[in-house]
């Protein structure tokens, strides 16, 4: 078999400069996590705040609530090489073991595995494989992408430990925080293992130091069959992520959009290398809403792309699972979670709170009789808040 490569096409020439959202661009290299204020010259203090400032904003009211991150260590060849080998879990992986590793989604709340197309009903043309820690280091994969077992390791490796570390310092910074604050409630130091590298690709190991979730994503093209004439001709309904931090490397095929303060609806334009940022719904209920998770959608891409496919990487911060997600770290202006608790609701902790989620996504709102509002109606309306502009306007 020769070497994989993934080829993207040109970027679209349907869109227009007012088509795209303007994003922050956020440079990660002029901060450094291990060297305090102390240690630091006046120019780089300067630098620092200023970008630490420019990510709050961003990722507050009335900020877009995505930004470009630059400077964030992996060049251009390590990120095209991850969409390389990733490519293999869709193009050399046979039906049979696509379905022997299918994801227990609804199942057991837990998108490890395979989601097939279709799982969500015929509109649904998106495929994926997941991993969290304890399944990346697990050998247990298909043949093909299992030969490259070590560089997703490593690839996730830097995603916890350099970008979201470094994401998480920045917002702690600008919440007026220690900086390791957040880092701490996604990180479990005593299980760390990446000190012990180069480790024995063969043997499963523990690996409980993070929760984290990477995800390859491929989006097929619709067939133009008529079979999916569906009332939302999206790929993704408009969403928040449920972490805290998502991480989405940036490729050339228009398709994700976010919705503005203004309410309405911008195209991502793609920045060769960087990772386009975005916060989940448990940063903004850790921050009473300080911080606010972004709302964004998947649509057909511009005419132009729409025959190719789409391969995404995602990796999406976690808190650790024994983190209590029903009390907010810090005062902001609405803690969401002040329903759950007068009506009664028992302590949450982010593992069980995803898990639930995770169950619910793309589910129709589960009836539950009850003449009495409960704290059960309050979790179910956080995750069915509605979302404005679920329809996509006319095709390009
Ligand atoms: O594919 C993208 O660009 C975004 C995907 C996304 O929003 C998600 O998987 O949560
Ligand atoms: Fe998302």
């Amino acid at each position: 078999m020769p070497e994989p490569q993934w080829v993207f096409p040109l970027e679209t020439a349907l869109l227009s400069d007012a088509d795209y959202a303007e994003l922050e661009t956020i440079d990660l290299s002029v901060f450094n996590v291990d060297t305090d204020s102390a240690g630091l010259e006046r120019s780089q203090l300067r630098a620092r705040d200023e970008m630490v400032a420019r990510a709050l904003k961003a990722f507050s009211a009335g900020g877009l609530g995505m930004v470009y991150v630059v400077g964030h260590g992996l060049d251009a060849e390590d990120i095209q090489r991850q969409f390389d080998v990733g490519s293999t879990f869709f193009d050399r992986v046979t039906e049979q073991d696509k379905a022997k590793y299918a994801a227990k989604i609804s199942e057991e709340g837990s998108w490890a595995g395979y989601k097939p197309k279709g799982y969500y009903g015929p509109w649904d043309c998106d495929e994926n494989w997941s991993f969290y820690p304890e399944t990346l280091l697990r050998p247990d994969m298909p043949p093909y992408p299992r030969f490259y077992l070590h560089e997703y390791r490593e690839f996730m490796e830097h995603n916890h430990y350099v970008v979201a570390k470094k994401m998480l310092h920045v917002l702690s910074l600008g919440l007026g925080l220690p900086g390791d604050a957040l880092w701490r409630l996604h990180h479990r130091p005593e299980s760390n293992i990446v000190s012990q590298a180069p480790y024995d690709h063969e043997k499963p190991v523990e690996w409980k130091h993070s929760q984290d979730h990477f995800r390859f994503q491929m989006y097929n093209p619709r067939p133009d069959d008529g079979s999916f004439l569906t009332q939302e001709k999206l790929h993704l309904r408009s969403h928040r992520d449920i972490g805290t931090i998502t991480l989405n490397y940036s490729q050339p095929i228009a398709a994700l959009q976010i919705l503005k303060p203004n309410g309405t609806w911008a195209w991502v334009r793609h920045k060769p290398g960087a990772i386009l940022v975005n916060l989940g719904h448990a940063m903004e209920a850790l921050t009473a809403s300080r911080l606010k998770a972004a709302f964004h959608r998947v649509v057909e891409p511009p005419e132009d792309q729409r025959e190719f496919q789409r391969l995404a990487i995602h990796y999406f911060v976690k808190l650790l699972p024994d983190v209590r997600i029903d009390i907010p770290l810090i005062q902001g202006p609405d803690d969401q979670f002040t329903e759950y608790r007068e009506l009664g609701g028992r302590p949450i902790f982010y593992g069980e709170w995803e898990r639930f989620r995770t169950k619910l996504a793309f589910q129709q709102r589960p009836v539950r009789p009850s003449p009495q509002r409960t704290a059960e109606h309050a979790l179910l309306d956080m995750h069915y808040r509605l979302t404005p502009g679920t329809k996509v306007e006319a095709r390009l």
